[in-house]
């Protein structure tokens, strides 16, 4: 892929789920898919055991991340981890719990380094890694704690990407119960600035639209359905127009995801979790990419989860991953090296 001189790359998310299957099968569509070189850090005994299981032709090599480049046009190019596998397709265990933990922190280290451009993370399973103790509601979060380390603060916004539609919840990986209570202006504002923003310097949009949802029904129907769209997300649209960013809203949620309303902004800012993921997932499951914002870095990720239901069967689709690699690769090729 033109523009990107440094290879992406991949987490092996959690090892019994499709992110290892998905990994391969994007090796094996690699030209048809028009994808640039990748390696993956993860147990090569591992992948080479699930591609055996498929009876998939898959040459495997460990590297190191110089080697990348050049070893990806023959064989899946393996960064290995420390930590053995033997994980079952389908049967998530917390021992394996390490090595998720590793192939993300291994990969963050990596591309801050300047070893490569942008890293993209497969699926892993949160309730499994709590069980193992891990502290983080998600990669979101725990990207932003280990990009941190440079001592600076970071304000990790989650995106779903995708050609028909983008969107963000304001609030992420928190009980229905609390979203209200956890929604403020500030919280809007701030993640209204770091969308606009990097809308225009990743994405190229000059003038970045927004769109915000209400709350409630009918964005609160003057008040009548609750007072949060009012009392919290009109002023925070207040504040970012003044900025000078084109916002408009509190929209009631309903009505703004259809062909037409769609086509009014560039982003939709969701108050909360499903509010957002549920209208991408539907126009766009196979094609979505899950991008973090406000990091030094550039992450993305699968729209999808583990799907632990069908791993092992070699029927999970590659779609959402190889976005995922590809637009790593866009946004990364304006990546500077440390
Ligand atoms: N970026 C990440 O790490 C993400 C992780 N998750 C995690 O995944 C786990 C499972 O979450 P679920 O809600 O069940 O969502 P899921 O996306 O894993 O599965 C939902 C449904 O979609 C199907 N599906 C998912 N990806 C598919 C693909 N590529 N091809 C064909 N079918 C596919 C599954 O078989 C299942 O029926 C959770 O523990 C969650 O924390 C969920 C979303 C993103
Ligand atoms: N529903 C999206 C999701 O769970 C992704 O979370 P993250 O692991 O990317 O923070």
């Amino acid at each position: 892929m033109a523009g990107l001189e440094r290879p992406l790359l991949l987490t092996q998310g959690d090892p019994a789920g499709i992110g290892p299957e998905l990994t391969l099968r994007a090796w094996l569509h690699r030209d048809q898919g028009a994808l640039p070189p990748f390696a993956v850090l993860a147990d090569p005994a591992h992948l080479e055991r699930v591609a055996n299981a498929q009876g998939w032709t898959v040459p495997i090599v460990s590297v190191d991340a110089a080697q990348v480049s050049s070893a990806f046009p023959q064989a899946l190019p393996v960064i290995p981890l420390n930590a053995k596998v033997f994980a079952e397709s389908g049967k998530p265990d917390p021992a394996w719990a390490p090595s998720v933990i590793e192939s993300i922190e291994t990969a963050v280290r990596l591309v801050r380094s300047g070893a490569a451009p942008a890293l993209v993370t497969n699926p892993i399973a949160k309730h499994v890694l709590y069980n193992a103790g891990f502290q983080h509601p998600g990669h979101t979060e725990f990207l932003a704690t280990l990009a941190a380390q440079d001592g600076n603060a970071y304000h990790p916004v989650m995106m779903l990407w995708s050609e028909e539609l983008a969107v963000v919840p304001v609030t992420v990986h928190i009980p229905l119960s609390t979203v209200s209570s956890a929604l403020t202006t500030e919280l809007i504002v701030l993640t209204g600035r770091i969308v606009a923003r990097e809308l225009k310097e990743r994405f190229g949009i000059a003038n970045p639209r927004l769109a915000l949802t209400g709350l409630n029904p009918h964005a609160g129907e003057n008040g009548a359905m609750g007072t949060e769209d009012q009392a919290i997300i009109a002023p925070a649209i207040a504040t970012l127009r003044a900025d000078g960013i084109t916002a408009s809203g509190p929209l009631p949620a309903d009505t703004m995801f259809h062909a037409r309303a769609r086509k009014g902004y560039d982003a939709a800012l969701a108050m909360y979790h499903d509010q957002a993921l549920i209208p991408i997932k539907t126009i766009a499951f196979d094609e979505a990419v899950n991008v973090t914002l406000g990091l030094p870095f550039v992450r993305t990720s699968p729209d999808h989860g583990t799907a632990f239901d069908i791993a092992g069967q070699g029927i999970a689709r590659p779609g959402s991953l190889m976005a995922a690699i590809k637009l790593a690769a866009r946004l990364g090729a304006g990546a500077k090296k440390p």
